[in-house]
């Protein structure tokens, strides 16, 4: 028995900090909640030294090695939500595929999808509880561990996503092998899209059960689809998890939690996100805020979108672009984040203004209404 496995979803501490679950559901907040995707990351010298000569997916199994990573960043900076530290692409390891993570490289499938036949390869009943148990650990070890500090985001990759990483076999610029299966084999495409979904669908409601008290979805290859693939090969699953996600925790006497759902690039979706029955939709830097907040026409809450790249520049110039943004997404029903992941040369200096940027503009303008 592993030193933590007598800890249980129960008995959490008192949730201290909900500014970021209000803000999901579009309630009144005292200042705009921030977190950062990417914030358990190579960015931090201690994240760095706590993964050295450690094999990535190995450490994603250890819930206490996963707990320590989503604890570190808010030992130095005062986010409003932690996210749960895993990858999207343990969904593909638990449908059989292998995957590791190449130092340099990023993920790499040794032997991915080519064509529709290989999906004979994947197993056919997939036990989530068992094969992906370790996430639902260390989501409940951190969980206890935050001591009700903020809440914990748990999360997935989504259908089009994974799929795209198991036909690539990695990484990809065009996605074009991908986009092959799209277009020559839609059924196909749709058989695997299906499958992903249940299992997301039922690994999400194991997040909650173990302790996640927000879901996010990561449709992150978005932008290599046009709104009509979009519409046909991920809008409707990106909908199905969200409803069936819901049904499934009241099945299980569960309360409702706030979903985000986060499709980089997918500007040209905005108003299907917005409908999508995600309670927040994550934008990237690509999308003007006020045009957001009028496309979305109040559906929902937002989260976002500030260029991680703004957090090469200066202090100063960090704090008036963060002005600029709270002003522009107003400071209700705002989640502050940025528009994708923090990079491994930022400086986590930046990052500490950024987030006291946020609180800062924020709370002036609440106190000024
Ligand atoms: C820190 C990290 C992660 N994954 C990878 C790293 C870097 C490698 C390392 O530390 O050794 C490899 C790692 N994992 C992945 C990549 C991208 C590779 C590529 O497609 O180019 C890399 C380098 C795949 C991945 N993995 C994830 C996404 C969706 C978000 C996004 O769009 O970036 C994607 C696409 C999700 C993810 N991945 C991770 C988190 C942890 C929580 C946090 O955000 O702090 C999350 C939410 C953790």
């Amino acid at each position: 028995m592993e030193k933590n496995d007598h800890i249980l979803p129960k008995d959490f501490p008192e949730l201290k900090n909900d500014t970021f679950l209000r803000a999901a559901r579009g309630e009144e907040v005292e200042h705009v909640p921030v977190w950062c995707m990417r914030q358990a990351g190579r960015y931090l010298p201690e994240f760095r030294e706590f993964r050295a000569g450690k094999d990535f997916f190995q450490t994603c199994r250890s819930p206490e090695d996963c707990c320590e990573l989503t604890l570190q960043p808010l030992r130095r900076f005062p986010f409003d939500a932690a996210i749960i530290f895993s990858d999207i692409l343990v969904v593909p390891q638990a449908l059989g595929m292998d995957v590791q993570m190449l130092a340099g490289k990023g993920p790499t499938f040794p032997e991915p999808l080519k064509e529709p036949d290989d999906l004979q390869r994947l197993r056919k009943k997939v036990d989530v509880a068992s094969e992906l148990g370790y996430v639902f650990r260390a989501i409940t070890l951190t969980r206890h561990k935050l001591e009700g500090k903020v809440p914990l985001i748990g999360f997935s990759g989504a259908p089009w996503t994974l799929m795209s990483y198991m036909i690539e076999g990695g990484g990809s610029t065009t996605h074009s092998k991908a986009k092959r299966w799209l277009y020559r084999h839609p059924e196909a495409s749709h058989v695997l899209l299906k499958r992903l979904t249940d299992i997301i669908v039922e690994y999400l409601v194991g997040q909650v059960k173990a302790g996640a008290q927000a879901l996010q979805v990561f449709e992150s290859h978005a932008g290599c689809l046009g709104p009509v693939e979009f519409k046909e090969f991920a809008l409707p699953y990106l909908k199905d998890i969200a409803c069936r996600v819901k049904d499934g925790l009241k099945e299980e006497g569960l309360d409702n939690i706030p979903m985000v759902v986060f499709a980089k690039d997918g500007h040209y979706a905005l108003e299907d996100l917005s409908q999508s029955h995600y309670e927040v939709v994550g934008l990237d830097w690509t999308i003007d805020p006020r045009a957001a907040r009028n496309r979305t026409g109040g559906k929902v809450s937002l989260q976002g979108n500030m260029d991680p790249c703004a957090l090469y520049a200066t202090k100063e110039c960090i704090s008036e672009i963060v002005k600029s943004m709270v002003e522009a997404f107003g400071t209700r029903g705002y989640i502050a984040n940025l528009g994708h992941g923090l990079y491994p040369d930022m400086d986590p200096e930046s990052v500490g203004a950024f987030v006291e940027a946020v609180h800062a503009h924020s709370r002036r303008l609440l106190n000024h209404k």
